[in-house]
């Protein structure tokens, strides 16, 4: 069962552009929860908002009027700097293209992530290699990303997104470029992960699969949520 709060967004909106000019409103009046433990689907047509929502939650854009709150921090107040410590402590996240980078090796990849963040040396490597024992990748921990396939790619990714143990994870079409089985089993460790490490899991995708795992779906429509909270 979901827990205590982890995220709470109020009347977010997000404007690209001008006024009267290429303006879009692509979020409009969206106010959520995610809650420690669940896993939250949000779905919806081409064009709706999505990604631009999950970036306003991920604090990689600023919105253009609402709040929101990671844990005990009102993120919407924070500088440009806090937010680049506070994104890296406190929010995982995993793209459709995995963004792994191909010139370090994987358990590279998971340990840049521990460094950035203030850990070094033995502690940082024991962390990178527990994370990928537990995602069954270590075997692959000396290969660089080129030499894998995408549902190694995608378990690596999930291991840098868990690498400073962050209470919410972000997902964008995290199956989007993988098979159906390996699509599955990566849905199913997203699923695992909310559960046994009590992330809250916000994901953003059109894979039907998902809503099988989802503890609530979200629906967008023209920047809305059409599902209310
Ligand atoms: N950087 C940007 N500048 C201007 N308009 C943008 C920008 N990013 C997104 N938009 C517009 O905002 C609206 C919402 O886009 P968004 O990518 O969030 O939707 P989406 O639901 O994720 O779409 P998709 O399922 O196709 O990825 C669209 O009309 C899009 O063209």
């Amino acid at each position: 069962m979901p827990h205590h709060s982890i995220l709470k967004a109020e009347h977010l909106y997000k404007m690209y552009g001008q006024k009267n000019l290429n303006f879009v409103q692509a979020v409009e009046d969206v106010s959520l929860e995610l809650k420690a433990g669940e896993l939250v689907m949000i779905s919806g047509p081409n064009g709706s908002g999505k990604t631009t929502l999950l970036s306003l939650l991920g604090c990689m854009g600023k919105p253009t009027e609402g709040t929101i709150k990671i844990l005990d921090c009102e993120v919407t107040c924070l500088k440009q700097t806090e937010l680049t410590d506070f994104r890296l402590k406190n929010i995982g996240f995993i793209f459709q293209t995995f963004r792994l980078l191909n010139f370090l090796t994987v358990l590279e990849n998971v340990k840049l992530i521990l460094n950035l963040a203030g850990k070094s040396g033995v502690a940082a490597h024991q962390r990178a290699k527990f994370l990928l024992e537990e995602l069954n990748i270590v075997h692959r921990a000396n290969f660089f990303p080129p030499a894998l396939s995408g549902g190694e790619k995608q378990r690596v990714a999930i291991a840098r997104a868990l690498a400073n143990d962050p209470p919410l994870l972000l997902a964008d079409e995290p199956t989007g470029s993988l098979d159906y089985q390996t699509g599955q089993s990566v849905i199913q460790l997203l699923s695992n992960v909310a559960k046994t490490h009590h992330k809250a899991v916000a994901i953003v995708t059109h894979d039907p699969r998902i809503e099988h795992y989802a503890d609530r779906i979200l629906k967008m429509e023209d920047g809305h949520l059409t599902t209310r909270e």
